[in-house]
């Protein structure tokens, strides 16, 4: 590799263990590049694709991408936020969704009013402190590393205050969230807050968006009567226009057209009901849009 190739690698974080670490990795994957195979390698080098990845824990990617040692990172947006470093999201993922809740004893709390003067414990102080402020409410805050819902049971905290995915560890140690989501989150892909994109960012972003397109859409085809296509086109708009090609049998064309996958079985009924016959779904895997 030639020095000049060196310096203008692509330098990305990537969660390397927990929530968000395997989907992190297969979408890298799906995009094209090279990951690790073992779980305690710290770096990997894709020269042919010209990036670096560092895998670090999903904490710490935002501070390392807004101080600008890293160009580029994943990890979630409770924790971006959560760490105020200068990052900014530029991608929302798909992947790692999560609600942010207050949670205290089931049935004790029904209003987030009456976190005034409580002691609360989260591994989120960042988040939470600065919700307080929003709402002023005062409220003590202990940060714990992890397992915050024991710590009610151990007469540390009144209320915690912690993601929340399927609920089963909160109703396992007998709790229950109150009040409003306080932060929907997901995977984001993020840059250093005011500085110039990193050279290479623009075909890296292409490909996750690409991977992205190609998770939510499939490719439909189908033959329809002539006198039926336009209808049957505004079913099936596609992302710029339908492909229509002549069809040997007279009176008929073949259609071509990315439809959403979500809900694309119904519009297969509405089609068949339309006329369209030989209706195909297709998986694409991969897509520049
Ligand atoms: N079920 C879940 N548990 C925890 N985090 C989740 C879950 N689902 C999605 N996430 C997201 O994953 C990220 C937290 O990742 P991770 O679990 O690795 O962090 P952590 O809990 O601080 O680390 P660890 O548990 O390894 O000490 C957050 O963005 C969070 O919203
Ligand atoms: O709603 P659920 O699907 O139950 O998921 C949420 C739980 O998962 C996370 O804990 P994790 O497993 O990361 O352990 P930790 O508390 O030690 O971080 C989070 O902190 C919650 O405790
Ligand atoms: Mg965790």
């Amino acid at each position: 590799m030639s020095e000049f190739a060196q310096e203008r690698l692509l330098r990305i974080a990537v969660p390397n263990k927990g929530a968000l670490s395997t989907s992190a990795s297969e979408m890298l994957k799906e995009s094209g590049y090279r990951q690790r195979s073992d779980s305690k390698e710290l770096a990997l080098t894709d020269v042919e694709n010209e990036v670096e990845f560092f895998y670090l824990r999903p904490r710490d990617i935002a501070l390392y991408v807004g101080e600008g040692t890293l160009d580029v990172g994943i990890t979630g947006r409770d924790l971006l936020q959560d760490s105020g470093a200068h990052a900014d999201e530029v991608l929302s993922l798909g992947f790692g969704r999560s609600k942010f809740h207050f949670a205290g004893p089931a049935g004790k709390y029904a209003d987030l009013g009456e976190l005034e003067g409580k002691r609360i414990a989260t591994s989120y102080v960042g988040v939470v402190e600065k919700w307080l402020a929003e709402k002023g409410i005062n409220a003590s805050v202990t940060r714990l590393d992890g397992a915050v819902e024991t710590s009610i049971q151990l007469g540390v905290a009144d209320v915690i205050a912690d993601v929340v995915e399927t609920g089963s560890t909160l109703r396992a140690a007998g709790l229950a969230t109150f009040g409003e989501v306080i932060l929907e989150s997901e995977a984001v892909l993020i840059t250093r807050q005011g500085a110039p994109l990193p050279v290479g960012f623009d075909v890296f972003l292409r490909r996750l968006e690409g991977v992205l397109v190609a998770r939510s859409y499939v490719m439909m085809d189908y033959d329809i009567r002539v006198d039926q296509v336009d209808a049957a086109t505004k079913l099936t708009p596609g992302i710029e226009s339908p492909t229509v090609s002549p069809l040997h049998r007279e009176g008929w064309v073949a259609v071509r057209a990315m439809v959403p996958r979500k809900g694309s079985q119904r519009l297969m009924d509405e089609l068949y009901s339309l006329g369209a016959r030989g209706i195909l779904l297709t998986d694409i895997s991969a897509c520049r849009l």
